[in-house]
């Protein structure tokens, strides 16, 4: 018997809705709903299928090794902060350090960076970014000095980091946006990956040639910046009864970036395959958890591609495995910490978690 999957979201729909669940019909429905779905025919017909996170996880992380030294288990920066958002980059900077990489930067505009520093000494902040309220009174040549001496500051280092992650907290300044959009390319010259998140969204729906066909390139976006991109990239609206399809679709029409689609489930797809994470996290939404995530898949990200020169190292793409690792990763510290803090669960919260998770998964020795 074939059975369109859309059949089986539709009936879930019908069952999940209902006000009660105790009527014969809903019960039969229920027990149609339990029976197809754990049918091998539908598990085939599925174009999705749920990533073994945990098993990523312990893939993608590298063993303690004495003889490692400083920055070989990844160097990330993240490009943000500006005069309204401070804690963003600074989460996803101390997600990384947190999950296990050497050494975080962030590049942020002068306002922000004593703030990001005075939340913590581990993180290396370069108050280096403008925006145009700073440089108004400047004829264009300066402004274009301004310019060169911003991309001067970040060049020098290019090379130096494992994987940048663009956008948190980075605001829509037309300046700033500007240099950042230098920034990109040069990372693209250097070969260094890249996770758009945030802000770095709003740059990219609007100038999508930035990303287009960069394979190194990982996309991160939440319901609105999701939005926004489908708007731009396909010309039409979200499909939610197709969404694994459009996802696929989304990611082939940027050349084969990679998109996770932050959500319920997290969707994650290189215009080929297409992978679910929907272990449990938490029911908190606080702003921040979407910073967590993007650190988090730099290191994964990173660590991934590490493995690419060992002859047994997995057949996934590395930014693939990033994202399955990172997602995976964040639900399990978002559930750990909603379990102690409940409602008042806050993103530092799952950031205290981060390590006990991974240790449950990966233990340190
Ligand atoms: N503690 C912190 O520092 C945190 C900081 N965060 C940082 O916040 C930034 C925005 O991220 P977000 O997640 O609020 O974006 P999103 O859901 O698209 O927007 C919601 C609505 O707001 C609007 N809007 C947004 N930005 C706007 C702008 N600059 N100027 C004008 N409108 C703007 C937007 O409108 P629209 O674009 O649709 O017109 C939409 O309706 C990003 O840098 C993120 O990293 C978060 O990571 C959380 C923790
Ligand atoms: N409805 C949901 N149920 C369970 N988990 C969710 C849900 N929505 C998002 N998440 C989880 O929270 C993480 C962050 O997603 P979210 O949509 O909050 O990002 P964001 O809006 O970019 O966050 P930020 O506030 O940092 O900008 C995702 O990885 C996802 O796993
Ligand atoms: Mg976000």
């Amino acid at each position: 018997m074939l059975v369109k999957p859309s059949i089986i979201s539709g009936l879930v729909r019908l069952t999940s809705h209902s006000p009660s669940s105790s009527s014969s019909v809903l019960r039969r429905q229920e027990f149609l709903v339990r029976t197809l779905c754990g049918s091998p025919i539908i598990r085939a017909m599925s174009s999705t299928s749920e990533a073994d996170a945990e098993s990523v996880l312990r893939t993608v992380t590298p063993s303690l090794d004495l003889k490692r030294h400083k920055g070989q288990a990844g160097k990330i920066a993240v490009i943000g902060g500006c005069r309204e958002y401070t804690g963003a980059p600074y989460f996803a900077a101390i997600s990384a350090l947190k999950i296990g990489a050497d050494l975080s930067h962030v590049f942020c505009t002068k306002d922000a960076a004593p703030v990001i520093k005075s939340y913590s000494p581990e993180l290396i902040v370069h108050p280096v970014l403008e925006e145009s309220y700073s440089i108004s009174q400047l004829s264009e040549e300066d402004k274009r000095e301004v310019q060169d001496k911003v991309l001067g500051e970040v060049g020098k280092w290019m090379e130096r980091f494992d994987c940048l992650v663009i956008g948190p907290g980075l605001g829509r300044d037309p300046f700033l946006l500007e240099c950042v959009s230098i920034i990109m390319l040069l990372a693209k010259k250097s070969n260094v990956p890249f996770v758009i998140d945030g802000d770095g969204l709003f740059l990219v729906t609007n100038s999508i040639d930035l990303v287009h066909s960069y394979p190194l390139a990982v996309l991160t976006p939440n319901v609105n910046e999701y939005k926004r991109l489908v708007q731009k990239v396909l010309n039409c609206e979200v499909d939610e009864q197709n969404a694994e399809d459009q996802l696929r679709s989304l990611a082939k029409q940027i050349g084969g970036v990679t998109i996770l689609r932050k959500g319920k489930s997290d969707l994650i797809s290189n215009g080929e395959t297409v992978k679910s994470v929907s272990i449990y996290g938490s029911p908190r939404r606080c702003g921040g958890q979407g910073d967590i995530l993007s650190g988090g898949v730099a290191v994964f990200l990173s660590w991934a591609q590490q493995l690419k020169s060992d002859p047994e190292s997995p057949s996934e793409n590395p930014a693939i495995l990033g994202c399955i690792a990172a997602s995976g990763l964040l639900r399990k510290a978002a559930s750990l910490a909603f379990t102690k803090h409940k409602r008042s669960t806050l993103t530092s919260d799952i950031i205290e978690c981060l390590g006990e998770s991974l240790e449950d998964i990966c233990p340190a020795s």
